[in-house]
């Protein structure tokens, strides 16, 4: 019944087997959709077959662990879950809308997206079966037990006193001391609306981490802290956060990062999201008026206090000085970014900025190449203590990759995480590759394993002539996705304030946009099981009257609970007047996805997802558009997108590695050389850029505070 994020291997983990394994194939290129009695005829049966749902689990900050612990795609027997029905009484009020389900106007605006049918027969485009297992549904706790062992800390590690040993700087010693007692957070997310919410944090921030916000939150200093992986920068960042907040009121703090999932790891938005100038193409003041035009932009820069910038090391530094100066030109030209007050951190022995796809521009810098860096920065400190890993020798191997030392005992010890682990509760570790290639084939295996039926949506691309096409390989959603019923996904557009780029998410069913309004009205909770059970009936019964039911359907319908069967007839009846036609069911079927979201009070957000535009261009009439829906598979992530996460059972692929920090970000997102397989290992491929190495060495030598002169 628990969602245990498995990090504590002396907890009990009960298996969880996805129940409805319905088949629902729908395959090829775009044909008439199967007429409502073809469709019946081909509905799925209950059969008592397995199709555990391969599940993975992230640990602690993870975006993905966060995702699982909430336990909402485990299942829960039915006994447990008439009892959370009966308690909830979602149905009692059940009041049948006489709104019409869908009128033929709104799915004639959606045809951007295809149900792919190939030209076969309709009962191959249909084949089905359905099963249920005895899996648990897991009530909505997650346990996290995390750990730390002490690394030397003196206060001269905080490099800007200028006073530090050289050896409180040391990067690649160090020194060892007794590990810290485990402890454990207790999440706990509402199951319901109104729930509360609460982060049991029981972290007790040390004395480093304690300091790097007194620096910030009491004096005010314009800081950077580092430190290795798993050191706590996010940690940090998110109890500076909540006292910032208290202290000028949220509107005055930008959270950000560099990356959507970065961003959402702690609550916040990309840094290109805030400034208002997306990548930032062109000159500052050209930048400028950009934001000036853009009202949300400019309130955004106007009211912030403190502007807050996570795993600062993938940020072009010529970026960082585009802000500064937006910040300058729209606040006070005389401080840096206009007297906002600035909060980096990141690790630079991580990944650096991407380089731009065309080659004709200038190579990107790092953050503390640039101009602002040198007259912003008051402050740094480097943080000492890691508490991913428990393990010294796991944590000395990551300090020399880190460092890019391989020694011969280097590479004996990683030899000896190349077999694969097993694991016997049926949860899959979660893979990392360097490149999106690798991560897409690892992705479609997963989701050929999911019973059920699959659904393909294509994209459509519109490209103005004087437009290479090729330009929208840049876009992040694919000219194809296949989804199916527990497909696990990532979000690829910022929706609102907390459903962001990065955000993780769970398919809970299919439906039409009119469908999910009435049922949004009927069940408080869509992502209840016994809700998503019907739901899936219903998706089934789209333009099929009762009577062109197929047997398998009727009977799936039977077996739902007596107290289900009214509001489910109501909704059965509904969907089966859906008008169907030739290649209309393929254009008004979305996903429903819960996703995780740790501003809301559920500590999740459920989400019909339609198609988005994608644009790619300077300007309206030089602009590429893709239509698509917003969203990737997510099994298996690429490294890039892996930074900043921890990670329970990693399986790390380092064949095509290619970029410096690449190894080390991989492999330090592991908790325990028991759960960390690692899969062709190169020690050439370990890079370490020796502009970062040269910055760390010197840390020691900052001056603080710095005098700030304007470039
Ligand atoms: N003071 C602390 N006591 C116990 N655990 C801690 C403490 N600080 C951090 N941790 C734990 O250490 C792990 C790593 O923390 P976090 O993700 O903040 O590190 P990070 O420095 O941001 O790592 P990365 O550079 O990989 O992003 C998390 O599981 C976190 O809960």
């Amino acid at each position: 019944m628990l969602g245990k994020l498995n990090a504590n291997k002396k907890k009990t983990k009960k298996e969880n087997q996805s129940t409805l394994n319905m088949f629902f194939k729908v395959k090829g290129k775009s044909t008439p959709a199967p007429a409502s009695s073809a469709l019946s005829s081909a509905l799925p049966s209950r059969t008592g077959g397995t199709g555990g749902t391969p599940t993975q689990v992230l640990r602690t900050s993870s975006m993905l662990s966060s995702l699982q612990s909430q336990g909402s795609f485990e299942e829960e027997s039915n006994d447990d879950l008439f009892s959370v029905l009966r308690d909830k009484k979602p149905v009692k009020n059940f009041k049948p809308s006489s709104q019409s389900f869908y009128s033929s106007s709104q799915f004639q605006s959606r045809s951007s997206v295809s149900l792919s049918q190939g030209s076969r027969t309709t009962s191959e485009y249909f084949s089905s079966s359905a099963s249920t297992t005895g899996g648990g549904w897991q009530k909505p706790t997650l346990e996290r037990s995390l750990s730390g062992v002490k690394r030397t800390y003196s206060d001269a590690s905080d490099a800007s006193q200028g006073s530090g040993s050289p050896g409180a700087l040391s990067l690649s010693s160090v020194k060892r001391v007794k590990p810290i007692a485990r402890q454990s957070i207790v999440v706990t997310n509402g199951g319901s609306k109104g729930a509360k919410s609460s982060f049991n944090s029981r972290v007790e921030l040390t004395a480093e981490q304690k300091k790097v916000i007194e620096y910030v939150c009491k004096d005010r200093l314009n800081v950077f802290y580092t430190g290795s992986a798993g050191t706590g920068k996010s940690v940090i960042l998110r109890s500076m956060i909540s006292t910032l907040n208290s202290k000028y009121g949220k509107d005055a703090v930008a959270v950000t990062a560099s990356t959507g999932l970065a961003a959402v790891n702690i609550g916040g938005i990309t840094i290109n999201k805030f400034s208002g100038v997306g990548i930032g193409q062109g000159d500052a003041n050209r930048l400028i008026n950009m934001v000036k035009r853009n009202k949300t932009s400019l309130s955004r820069w106007k009211r912030t206090k403190v502007l807050i910038v996570d795993e600062i090391s993938m940020i072009d530094g010529m970026f960082l000085d585009k802000l500064d100066a937006i910040g300058r030109g729209l606040l006070n030209r005389s401080k840096p970014f206009g007297g906002i007050q600035l909060v980096f951190t990141g690790d630079f022995f991580q990944l650096p900025p991407v380089p731009d796809r065309d080659s004709s521009k200038a190579s990107p810098i790092f953050c503390f190449e640039s101009n602002v860096w040198k007259y912003a920065i008051h402050k740094t400190i480097l943080l000492q203590q890691v508490f991913r890993q428990t393990d010294n020798e796991l944590i000395d191997l990551l300090n020399d990759i880190r460092m890019g030392i391989t020694t011969s005992d280097t590479i004996k010890l990683i030899k000896k995480f190349e077999n694969p682990v097993e694991y016997h509760d049926g949860i899959e570790p979660t893979e990392l590759y360097p490149t999106r290639r690798e991560v897409d084939m690892s992705n479609k295996r997963r989701l050929e394993t999911l019973p059920g039926y699959e659904i393909l949506y294509k994209a459509v691309d519109f490209i103005p002539p004087n437009i290479n096409a090729n330009v929208l390989n840049n876009v992040m959603a694919e000219k194809e996705i296949k989804l199916k019923d527990d497909a696990q996904v990532m979000m690829l557009k910022n929706i609102d304030d907390t459903l962001v780029n990065g955000s993780l998410g769970r398919v809970l069913f299919f439906c039409t946009s009119a469908m999910f309004v009435e049922a949004s009205k009927i069940f408080p909770d869509l992502s209840d099981p016994e809700v998503v059970r019907d739901m899936r009936c219903v998706c089934k019964a789209i333009g099929v009257p009762p009577s062109g039911r197929s047997s398998d359907l009727q009977r799936e319908i039977n077996l739902r609970p007596t107290n289900r069967q009214e509001v489910l007839k109501f909704l059965l009846e509904k969907a089966s007047k859906i008008v169907n036609g030739p290649g209309i069911l393929s254009t008004i079927l979305f996903p429903v996805v819960k996703f995780v979201d740790k501003q809301d009070i559920r500590g999740y957000q459920i989400k019909l997802v339609e198609p988005e535009e994608f644009t790619v261009g300077e300007s309206e009439k030089d602009s590429a558009v893709r239509k698509q829906l917003p969203l990737m598979l997510c099994w298996a992530i690429s490294i890039h997108k892996s930074q900043g996460q921890t990670i329970d059972r990693l399986k790390v692929d380092l064949k095509r590695t290619f970029e410096s920090g690449q190894v080390y970000v991989a492999l330090s997102r592991a908790v325990s050389k028991d759960r960390l397989q690692i899969t062709n290992f190169d020690p050439h491929k370990i890079k370490v850029n020796e502009k970062v190495k040269d910055f760390y060495q010197n840390l020691h030598k900052v001056k603080t505070p710095v005098t700030s002169t304007v470039p």
